[in-house]
Parts: C-alpha cells; structure tokens; sequence
C-alpha cells in the first residue's frame, strides 16, 4: 500500500504551431517504496513532470500512477489529501498575507479548533526558525524565509507523502542544514527534485532523469556518478 507505483508512464503535451506532440516523459515504470527518494538531473530533463505526476497536478497521457493506493486521476482528491506539495517558488503556493494566516489555513481542516490551530502553527513556524516573521507580509520576507514558510504551511498538516521540488535553491547554509535535518527526521515518505547533489546524497534511492526517461535508478553514490558522467559526455562530447 504505502508505495509510489508509476505504471508505464508517459506525459506528451500539445505544441502551439505544431501536429506533433511534445513528450516530456517516456514510459516511466517505478514502484517507490523508500522513505527519501531523490530525482536529479539536467534542466528540462523532466523532473518536476514526474514529481506533478505525484499529486495529480499533471496526468499522464499513457498508464497510470497510484499512490498509496490511490490513483491520481480517479481519486485526486484522496491523492491530495495525502501528498503535501512544495514549489520551488514559494510564491505560487503561498496565498495568504502573512505566514501565520497561511499556515493555519493549512490546517483549517484538520483542526476546528481556533485556539489549537493557532497554538499548532506558532509551533510550527518556530520549529522552522521563522515565529518571529509570522506576521510579517509574504513579501517582505526573504526567497529563503518564503521558502522555509512553504515548507511549513505543506508539514503542518503532516502528509503521507511530502513532494519537494527543488526546496533549497533559495537557502543558505544554515538553512540548508535546517532542511536536511528535518527531513531526516520525518516519519513521511518524502520525493524530492533537487540540483543540490549533497542533499541528494541523503536519498536512499535516486533517479537520474535525462531527457523524459529514467536513465539511472539506484542507491546515492552511484546515481551521483552517473549524473556527473552524464554532464561531462554532454560538455565533451562531439560537437563541443
Ligand atoms: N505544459 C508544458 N508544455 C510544453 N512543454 C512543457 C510543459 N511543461 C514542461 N514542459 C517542458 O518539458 C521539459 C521538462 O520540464 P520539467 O519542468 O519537468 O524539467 P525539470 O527537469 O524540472 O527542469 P529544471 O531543472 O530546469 O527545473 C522542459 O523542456 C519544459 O520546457
């Protein structure tokens, strides 16, 4: 039950001025049942495709993708109820003025308690090092401090399953060190995209994505080799 499972996957979208369809991913079969699962590779290889698969937020065109039991195109709004999504822009999923407000948004439906549901997001917000931003307006914040807010308002109400897309490109070191360590320590399944090859580190299994497909799927170390062999080919090779 408690797995990722891509059955033959493709997503191909219609191009403006043309008869043929873009395929952005390719025949992806995957049954993900790690807790840390990691997915690196070249701008445009198809990455985020693959994690919007996760919550429903793209459909694929051929196959299917269920997740804990629940397939994202019939029963989304299981699949939503259980899969926390972060952007790697904080400001497309930020919709409320101040962090506070968000993140008791996020947890208007699991707690109708007024009081309890401000007493758990001051809980979470400190938790994130980010209490004394709280009523601050989003913009006024940081990218990093929006990005730690993001990633509050989605942990708040505890998913199965947490997607992060790219979640620490705006972070600094100390940040980044904050992120690692509280993914480490969630009990949840987590899938992130990262470029950020230390933190992929971390993942108990990683796919390399190039060009829609799956090209490497295995422990950290390894796929990281890969990776890297991969950019050197494609910066060596003929041609350049
Ligand atoms: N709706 C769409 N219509 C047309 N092309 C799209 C669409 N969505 C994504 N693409 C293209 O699909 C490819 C894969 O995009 P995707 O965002 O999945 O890449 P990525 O690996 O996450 O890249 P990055 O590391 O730069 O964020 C890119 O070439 C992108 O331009």
């Amino acid at each position: 039950m408690n797995s990722i499972n891509f059955s033959n996957v493709s997503v191909a979208v219609a191009v403006d001025g043309s008869d043929a369809p873009k395929t952005l991913l390719q025949d992806v079969s995957l049954d993900l049942r790690e807790r840390r699962i990691g997915v690196i590779g070249a701008n445009g290889s198809g990455k985020s495709t693959l994690l919007r698969l996760v919550n429903g937020l793209v459909e694929p065109s051929q196959g299917s993708v269920v997740v804990h039991g629940h397939n994202t195109v019939h029963d989304v709004r299981k699949v939503r109820a259980n899969v926390g999504f972060v952007f790697t822009d904080p400001l497309s999923q930020l919709v409320m003025p101040t962090g506070r407000e968000d993140v008791e948004l996020s947890l208007r439906r699991s707690i109708k308690n007024r009081q309890e549901r401000a007493s758990r997001a001051e809980s979470v917000l400190e938790r994130f090092g980010i209490l004394h931003l709280a009523d601050q307006s989003i913009y006024e914040l940081s990218g990093g401090e929006r990005q730690l807010l993001a990633l509050a308002a989605v942990l708040a109400v505890d998913p199965a399953v947490l997607v992060l897309d790219e979640p620490s490109t705006l972070l600094d070191l100390r940040n980044r060190e904050l992120l690692r360590r509280t993914m480490s320590g969630l009990e949840q399944q987590v899938i992130m995209s990262t470029h950020d090859l230390d933190l992929a580190a971390d993942m108990d299994r990683v796919l390399v994505v190039e060009a829609g497909r799956i090209v490497f799927d295995g422990g950290p170390s390894a796929a990281v080799a890969h990776y890297r062999a991969l950019c050197a080919a494609s910066l060596d090779g003929p041609g350049r």
